[in-house]
């Protein structure tokens, strides 16, 4: 059997936490292994002080060395983690370099896909499905002002539309080169979203497991 890499992506506040965790409790219920990992690592001191300094809005960097931070730390922090366990488990991770190139293209006008193809084989292992949390923007920073007194400096409404329109530029009408499969979550509703990702997500990879095990809720 094979183990799936899932990457979860959206905009900030669109519920990938949250549906991380869902994902995690459906497979531990049905004994299957699986390792989650929703912060990344920032643990190389020369990536983690840029990025440190954009999240404080300390911008004294270019892009270039922006763009370069961001995927080299998720770079490393992924080749370590998800390589150790994916022979043993399924892996389900918030974000990979799609958000990278998304985000550094909205936020520094970096081309999204001379960044992507810049770097895209280099990662290994690469994810078997991408899972594309569509919230409303408006929506997604109501929850977000909701959760937190401080948003980042990108966390406003203008923004997270520019974001979630590249996401679905990149995934849906102009899709990168070499994506695995997305699987949209509309995930405006407050109610019903549980019943959607066991159908689109939980089934599937219980199948792949050809487990007996039935969904159950
Ligand atoms: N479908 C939903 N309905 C209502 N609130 C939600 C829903 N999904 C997520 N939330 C809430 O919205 C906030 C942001 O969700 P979160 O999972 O942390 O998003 P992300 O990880 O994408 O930033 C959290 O407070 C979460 O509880
Ligand atoms: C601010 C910023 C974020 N990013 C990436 C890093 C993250 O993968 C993603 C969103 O950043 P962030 O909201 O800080 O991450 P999280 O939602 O996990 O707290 O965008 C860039 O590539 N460049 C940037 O300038």
């Amino acid at each position: 059997m094979e183990n799936i890499f899932l990457i979860l992506e959206g905009i900030d506040g669109s519920g990938k936490t949250t549906i991380r965790k869902y994902i995690y409790r459906r497979l531990q219920e049905a004994a299957l292994e699986c390792l989650t990992i929703g912060q990344h690592s920032w643990t190389i001191p020369k990536y983690a002080e840029v990025i440190n300094n954009i999240r404080n809005k300390n911008i004294i960097h270019t892009p270039e060395e922006i763009a370069e931070a961001f995927k080299l730390d998720k770079k490393v922090h992924y080749e370590r983690t998800v390589r150790k366990h994916i022979l043993e488990r399924h892996v389900i991770a918030d974000r990979f370099t799609y958000s990278d190139v998304v985000y550094n293209y909205v936020l520094w006008g970096i081309d999204v896909l001379n960044n992507y193809k810049a770097h895209i084989d280099s990662y290994n292992p690469q994810p078997n499905y991408i899972v594309f949390i569509d919230t409303p923007p408006d929506i997604a920073f109501n929850r977000i002002v909701k959760r937190k007194t401080n948003p980042k400096f990108w966390e406003n409404t203008e923004t997270l539309s520019s974001i979630s329109q590249t996401y679905k530029k990149t995934f849906f009408d102009d899709p990168l080169p070499g994506l695995p499969p997305v699987i949209r979550i509309d995930n405006s509703g407050n109610e019903g979203w549980q019943k959607v990702v066991d159908d689109l997500v939980i089934g599937p990879i219980y199948n792949i497991n050809n487990s007996q095990v039935h969904l159950e809720r």
